[in-house]
């Protein structure tokens, strides 16, 4: 187990600063995702966390101490990487076992023929065979054990891979986009996987990856990389509700946010020609960005969909609609704002229990959202959370 601390963490190739000063926490035990689009910085945060590579600047801590000019064995970290990096001519119990061999053995002792000429090893080969088929049993891989590579499944060999990390008792557990080749549906198998795994060891993990259904759904905490820096660390619903930039609360979430820019009046937020009667405190003729999560809008008067909850006045726009997808126990709505059609909105509406066939939907309608469920955010696309919309006193 293991707390790490990333301090003022920085790292430049050539001329291009890759990551600009990274500040970051991650608790003894937790599960924290580094998510963030191709090329922003998360493996090689990663690889300096490991000790594969050095920062040009900062501190990494773990449980306080200074780890900065540790090896990747003295800090007691195991990766897991995308591809694996199985010995193809090795068994499963083989490829599982020569983390252990490596670190217990001394030289000579690892040579192919040198187990019998060792014979004070005997009892750590032992060992390391016991050590093998425990993790073995714990990843359901031990009926695997005599097999090679080639002869397993995209999802067994990553199991080997992840056995492979853990048979050395790692205090922190680093992995880089290890479910990327596999299929959609084991993806979501493994991804269980990983989450028991985690539960299990009680390890702290660090997980590297750019989709962020698999970052929202395994993790204790998400951390968001943009261009090297972060941009919110949070927990999964947090980050979703309570986002602190248009570039995070566009990240997270499918489909995604709606943006509609608008203008602050004493009456409320206008938005193209439709006043939202709501209390800001902004300036007048102050602009600002309204976001409306999918689930937030929701058609009206349409008995086949239901309509989000909540009482209190409402956010009303007519809309042109554009395309539909019918999902089966929900449908996804893309429509144009009627009189402003530059702004275009997304509504996910879940179906009425009885209704489980495809819903048609008219080429207009009018759909509302409560107030209390906009998201404001500055003309730079920062939060405003203070002042947020309210209800104005009086408003239906
Ligand atoms: N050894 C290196 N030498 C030069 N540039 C590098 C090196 N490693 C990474 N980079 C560059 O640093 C930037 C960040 O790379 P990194 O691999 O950390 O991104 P990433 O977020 O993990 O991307 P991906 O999701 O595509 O793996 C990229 O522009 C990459 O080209």
């Amino acid at each position: 187990m293991a707390r790490l601390t990333l301090t003022d963490i920085r790292k430049s190739y050539g001329g291009t600063e890759v990551l600009r000063g990274i500040d970051l926490t991650v608790a003894d035990g937790e599960f924290l995702s580094l998510v963030g689009a191709s090329g922003c910085g998360k493996s090689t945060l990663l690889r300096i966390i490991s000790g594969l590579e050095s920062p040009d600047a900062g501190k990494i801590a773990l449980d306080g101490r200074d780890v900065g000019s540790a090896t990747p064995k003295e800090r007691g970290v195991a990766m897991v990487f995308q591809d694996y990096a199985l010995y193809p001519h090795m068994s499963v119990a083989q490829n599982m076992a020569m983390p252990l061999i490596m670190a217990r053995l001394p030289m000579y002792a690892r040579l192919p023929g040198a187990r019998w000429l060792t014979p004070n090893h005997r009892g750590t080969r032992s060992g390391v065979a016991a050590q093998v088929e425990r993790v073995a049993r714990q990843l359901r891989i031990d009926h695997l054990l005599d097999r090679r590579p080639a002869q397993l499944s995209g999802g067994q060999r990553q199991r080997v891979a992840l056995g492979r990390a853990l048979v050395r008792d790692p205090s922190l557990f680093l992995m880089d986009e290890p479910l990327s080749n596999l299929d959609a549906k084991l993806r979501v198998e493994v991804r269980r996987e990983i989450v028991e795994l985690h539960r299990a060891s009680g390890l702290t993990f660090v997980y590297v990856t750019h989709d962020q259904t698999e970052a929202m759904t395994m993790s204790d905490r998400v951390a968001l990389l943009r261009d090297g820096r972060l941009l919110q660390v949070a927990a999964p619903g947090t980050l979703y509700a309570d986002p602190a930039s248009v570039e995070v609360a566009r990240f997270v979430g499918t489909p995604e946010i709606s943006l509609l820019p608008a203008v602050a009046e004493p009456g409320g937020l206008r938005i193209g020609t439709v006043l939202a009667p709501c209390a800001h405190g902004l300036t007048s003729g102050r602009d600002v960005i309204v976001g409306l999560r999918p689930e937030a809008l929701a058609p009206v008067g349409m008995p086949a969909l239901q309509s989000p909850g909540g009482r209190g006045p409402r956010l009303r726009l007519e809309l042109a609609v554009e395309a539909v997808e019918d999902l089966g126990a929900e449908v996804v709505i893309h429509a144009r704002l009627r009189d402003f059609p530059d702004l275009a909105v997304r509504m996910r509406s879940q179906k009425t229990l009885e209704r489980t066939g495809p819903v048609p939907l008219p080429d207009h309608l009018t759909a509302e959202a409560p107030l209390s469920a906009l998201l404001m955010f500055d003309a730079e696309g920062q939060r405003l959370r203070d002042p947020a919309p309210v209800q104005m006193a009086g408003a239906q």
